[in-house]
């Protein structure tokens, strides 16, 4: 049996019922076969993809807390240090009720190959809760994250583990947890990125994931001769990163037709009105249904159902397997020639198979939404400098970093042989990076 089929079976064996954390496994095992096949026997000797599919550190505990009405719940927190080999470990936090730890487990795994491809020091972790904040006081937020915090806060810190924002954790949550940080330790240090600018943030973080998925679609649309201008494109989610995700392709000319949430999606043929999305979803913290209601000749339709608009460029930016086979195809036949995507694993296997044999350009996650965590990386070095950058500079850099991820993937997936594939050079990219790293420290 090859190496990596004898690790796939052992993680399966050791990860049961962990089907997202099998899944992102698998896939990126599945890429690197070729590199890994030309080093298969020092691989195998030093236990590489062992100690690369297994975290060093995985942190359970209790979340106990107090709704407005006196009664008492709790939830389970979760944190994954992944690896640390070139950096400490930096993730986002995600409150969601589909929160367990194999999905926490697929986040670590693929924010160590993504944080490489940044080209910054910083290693892979991620962590959350199956809290859900819909529908919660602010308060009730604040006791949350307080709890949370209080378990927390021992095992991370500006140079060990920096958490950020991800799924149901924005400013808001940020700063509840921050200001608990700093009350039982006393530090006023950069543990936390996304913070708000009064209090050590960054300008262009808020920003950063959205913008960045843009430069980059427009990397991948360049290196085609093709233009942005003009360009129908049909983006899912209407957080965090599809927001900003609208905002600058819209920027350069492009016209955004639809947007979502887990209740249902939006189609306006004219074009996405960004400031209404934002007093809805930023302000008012309600539901996408609440724009075809203010807007006439907007379709709103509950369930799935972005993938089937006629568009040139898709840019899922909700969540992990929303877009399958079958949305794939449907996106193809409607003349659908580029996929990148915002979320993290939002496209199923059979979807990225589909995309990369059919001859569509499709840009994976860890390599087009990487713009986020490389500016919360920049957030870190103002914090260590106390310095804050304008936005300008971090746009700027934000852009540099996107435009070098792109050549190191294309030219990753042109060294093995692989032109155009760029899941292959993706994972490629960001696994020789960790692998020197991890070579070089020793078995540990
Ligand atoms: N915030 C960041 O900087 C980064 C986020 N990501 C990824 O981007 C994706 C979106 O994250 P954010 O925008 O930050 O979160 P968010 O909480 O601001 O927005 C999430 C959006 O996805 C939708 N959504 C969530 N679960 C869903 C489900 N089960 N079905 C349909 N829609 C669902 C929500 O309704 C919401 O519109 C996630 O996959 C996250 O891991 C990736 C890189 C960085
Ligand atoms: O900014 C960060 O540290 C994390 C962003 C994140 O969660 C991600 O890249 O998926």
């Amino acid at each position: 049996m090859s190496y990596v089929d004898e690790v796939l079976q052992k993680v399966a064996e050791k990860n049961p019922g962990e089907k997202e954390f099998q899944q992102a496994v698998k896939e990126v095992l599945d890429s690197l076969r070729p590199v890994i096949e030309a080093n298969e026997e020092q691989y195998r000797k030093d236990a590489l993809l062992e100690r690369m599919t297994e975290p060093e550190r995985i942190i359970t505990f209790r979340v106990p807390w107090v709704d407005d009405n006196g009664q008492a719940h709790v939830n389970r927190g979760f944190r994954v240090q992944f690896n640390s080999a070139i950096g400490p470990y930096k993730g986002g936090l995600r409150l969601h009720p589909s929160v367990n730890l194999g999905i926490i487990k697929f986040l670590g795994f693929e924010q160590t190959f993504k944080n490489s491809l940044t080209g910054l020091p910083i290693g892979g972790g991620k962590g959350g809760s199956d809290f859900d904040p819909k529908g919660k006081s602010d308060r009730e937020i604040m006791k949350f994250c307080q709890s949370f915090m209080t378990e927390l806060y021992r095992h991370i810190g500006a140079d060990t583990d920096v958490p950020a924002g991800d799924i149901g954790v924005g400013g808001r949550e940020i700063g509840y947890l921050y200001g608990q940080y700093k009350r039982l330790t006393g530090l006023y240090e950069g543990v936390l990125t996304g913070k708000g600018l009064t209090y050590g943030g960054s300008l262009a973080r808020t920003e950063a994931t959205g913008y960045g998925l843009v430069y980059m679609v427009r990397e991948m649309l360049l290196n085609a001769g093709m233009t942005m201008e003009g360009k129908t494109v049909a983006v899912s989610g209407s957080g965090n990163v599809a927001i900003y995700t609208t905002e600058k392709a819209q920027q350069y000319g492009m016209k955004v037709v639809t947007l979502s949430d887990s209740n249902g999606w939006i189609y306006d043929p004219n074009g996405i009105d960004l400031d209404l999305v934002k007093q809805i979803k930023e302000v008012r913290r309600g539901r996408i249904k609440e724009y075809a209601e203010a807007k006439p000749g907007v379709e709103y339709h509950e369930g799935k159902g972005v993938w089937s608009v006629k568009c040139d460029i898709a840019l899922p930016c909700a969540t992990q397997n929303e877009l399958d086979l079958e949305d794939a195809k449907q996106l193809k036949a409607n003349g659908c020639f580029l996929v990148a995507e915002g979320a993290n694993m939002p496209s199923t296997r059979e979807a990225t198979d589909f995309f990369l044999e059919s001859g569509m350009m499709f840009m994976p996650g860890k390599a087009a939404n990487a713009g986020g965590v490389a500016t919360s990386a920049l957030e870190m070095s103002q914090n260590s400098e106390r310095l804050s950058w304008t936005f300008e500079e971090v746009d700027e850099k934000l852009h540099n970093i996107m435009i070098n991820i792109f050549k190191k993937v294309d030219e990753a997936a042109k060294k093995y042989g692989y032109e155009g594939n760029y899941v292959m050079g993706a994972n490629i990219a960001g696994f020789e990076k960790v692998v020197e790293a991890m070579n070089a420290q020793g078995i540990v």
